[in-house]
């Protein structure tokens, strides 16, 4: 059986997970999405997903970042065991520490570019930054189209939003499902290469899911995951060994 690095949870250690396993029930028979998954990823590390369609990368960045409860197993964030929360606690650590980033943005059309940037904060009741607001703006391209509606933004700059929204709170892990899945290859590739600039800067852990090879060669690392379980993992891979190993995983 194949298993991802690092297993063992050390403080510099972001996100833990200890043989995390979720089902869902598919009418009289059950769909095993993860099955005994353990994972330790270092903190500041950028991580690529990948898989074929229904192989659980999904259900793993929604079990980590606590928008779903695994049957079994323990997942930490940092120093806190996510799978001991729930309810205010649960969604008071997931506003705060974590940071969502998905395939079709998620912008509210009646906010202008900055308030869906601040949003996380106003549901915090948190007050912004200026500056770091500031800088996240300039980092992510985004000066002079602030008081824009999403309406007006092409698939590009609606993304920049939505990284600098999953960044406005400073949150330790970003976790980013598909990203560039809506955008052209070229602007998929300048997206990413934000993400992990604008995170590196200030030592955020990124995992990401993507069918991209291009995309996923941008990662430190990238792990493979079959039929909910691991199937291996690549080391600072190029889209050539990454397309080969796909391959050669018959997937
Ligand atoms: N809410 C749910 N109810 C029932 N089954 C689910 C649910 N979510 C996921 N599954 C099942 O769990 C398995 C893993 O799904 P998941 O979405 O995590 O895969 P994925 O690798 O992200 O797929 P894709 O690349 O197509 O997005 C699949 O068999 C899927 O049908």
């Amino acid at each position: 059986m194949h298993s991802a690095p690092a297993v063992a949870h050390a403080p510099a250690t972001a996100v833990h997970l200890s043989e995390v396993t979720k089902t869902y029930p598919d009418g009289p028979v059950t769909v095993r999405a993860l099955n005994q998954v353990s994972l330790g990823l270092r903190s500041g590390s950028f991580t690529a997903v990948m898989g074929p369609s229904g192989s659980g990368k999904s259900t793993l960045l929604n079990c980590i970042a606590g928008l779903e409860t695994p049957d079994s197993g323990r997942i930490l964030i940092g120093d806190v065991e996510v799978t001991r929360l729930s309810g205010d606690a649960l969604t008071r650590f997931r506003r705060d520490h974590v940071g969502f980033i998905f395939q079709s943005y998620n912008l509210i059309d009646h906010l202008t570019v900055v308030e869906n940037i601040r949003l996380p904060l106003m549901l915090a009741g948190r007050k912004a930054d200026p500056e770091w607001e500031k800088a996240l703006i300039h980092a992510v391209h985004l000066n002079g189209k602030e008081h824009r509606l999403p309406s007006g933004l092409s698939g590009g700059q609606a993304q920049r939003v939505a990284i600098a929204r999953a960044m406005i709170t400073r949150p330790s892990v970003i976790f980013a499902d598909e990203p560039t899945g809506a955008l052209d290859s070229h602007t998929g590739q300048e997206i990413l290469e934000l993400l992990r600039k604008t995170a590196a800067s200030v030592g955020q852990t990124v995992v990401l899911v993507t069918h991209d090879a291009r995309i996923a060669s941008a990662a430190e690392q990238v792990l493979f995951l079959a039929d909910g379980s691991w199937a291996g993992h690549l080391v600072a891979p190029t889209p050539e060994e990454i397309t080969s190993y796909v391959m050669e995983l018959g997937t």
